[in-house]
């Protein structure tokens, strides 16, 4: 596994993590640590991503290896206790009681959060709704808001009492560019000192935002590093052909009419097109696709 970056300060540890529903392994083995800053978790549908962030959120008994989170462990009650206080989770598909209004719903898990005071939780519950731009709503019932909106507000819910480890579950799921353009902003500012570790099919997001990135492939950690280090992986790999190739793997049709292929095993352009074919700039998206083997399965069956 290539890792030759490490993270900086060290908020979780995880030691031979395994995780078992019924005969099923979805987390195999796994030994990690992340540290400050973005960590972006990304792999295939089912490969563990969630099943690994509700174990970090000590939701999940992980059943065996060793779990740390800010040195404590995940599976002794008392320290688990210490560690949720400090956690913010955005799980996938948050459930939001639809009567309620944003600022009622927030003021709510605040008081299970145990942020005391009446003004100071007030005050809280005022900063995260405007950090998700949702103060001008706070009276609005939730179900009057849109799925958009929903998603900003649960994110506001994880942030409430600003926890030193944030978990969030396909974040920017429904939001319009400017919203994702505002979350960068905000989950780049609160990880300068925090950590936060998301999960997404999003790579644009984990390109603009992540420090480094965890792939998860079938419950197992394929790769730990910088995204430029995933990137990295596809150099010398993507061209640009001017037909669609027998070999090789197409990815798409460009709007120039010229196909972009990429070359998984040789950093040679496909044969019969070593005259045409202009070498492309490889993206993170190209290099998680040549990790995970998941190019093979981008090109369409040719007729
Ligand atoms: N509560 C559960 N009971 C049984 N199997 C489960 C449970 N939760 C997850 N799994 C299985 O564990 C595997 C990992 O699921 P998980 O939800 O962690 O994947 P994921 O990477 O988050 O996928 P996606 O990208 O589709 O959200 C899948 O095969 C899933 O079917």
């Amino acid at each position: 596994m290539p890792t030759t970056s490490a993270p900086t300060g060290t908020t979780v540890t995880a030691r031979g993590l395994t995780k078992r529903f019924g005969l099923h392994t979805a987390l195999n083995d796994l030994t990690l640590d992340i540290g400050n800053g973005v960590t972006g978790l990304l792999g295939r549908n089912g490969a563990g991503k969630t099943t690994l962030l509700r174990c970090l959120a000590t939701d999940l008994d992980p059943g065996a290896g060793e779990l740390r989170i800010f040195g404590r462990s995940a599976a002794t009650t008392a320290d688990r206790t210490t560690i949720r206080r400090q956690l913010g989770h955005l799980p996938q598909n948050p459930s939001l009681y639809p009567h309620f209004t944003a600022f009622g719903l927030l003021d709510y898990l605040a008081v299970l959060k145990e942020l005391g005071g009446r003004r100071a939780r007030h005050d809280e519950v005022r900063r995260v709704l405007a950090a998700v731009a949702l103060y001008d709503r706070r009276h609005s019932r939730i179900r009057r808001l849109s799925g958009g909106m929903r998603q900003r507000l649960a994110l506001a819910g994880a942030l409430l009492g600003d926890p030193r480890l944030l978990l969030l579950d396909e974040p920017t799921i429904g939001l319009d560019p400017e919203q994702r353009i505002r979350f960068r902003d905000l989950i780049a500012e609160f990880a300068t000192t925090r950590t936060a570790v998301l999960s997404t099919h999003q790579i644009e997001d984990v390109a603009a935002l992540c420090t480094r990135v965890l792939v998860l492939d079938e419950g197992r950690l394929v790769f730990a590093g910088t995204p430029a280090e995933l990137t990295a992986g596809a150099r010398g790999r993507v061209w640009s052909l001017p037909e669609r190739p027998i070999g090789g793997t197409t990815t798409w049709r460009s709007p120039d009419g010229r196909y972009r292929v990429l070359t998984p095993n040789s950093t040679e352009p496909p044969q019969g097109y070593e005259g045409s074919a202009e070498p492309v700039a490889p993206t993170l998206e190209d290099g998680y696709l040549i990790l995970t083997g998941s190019a093979g399965a981008a090109a369409p069956d040719r007729p």
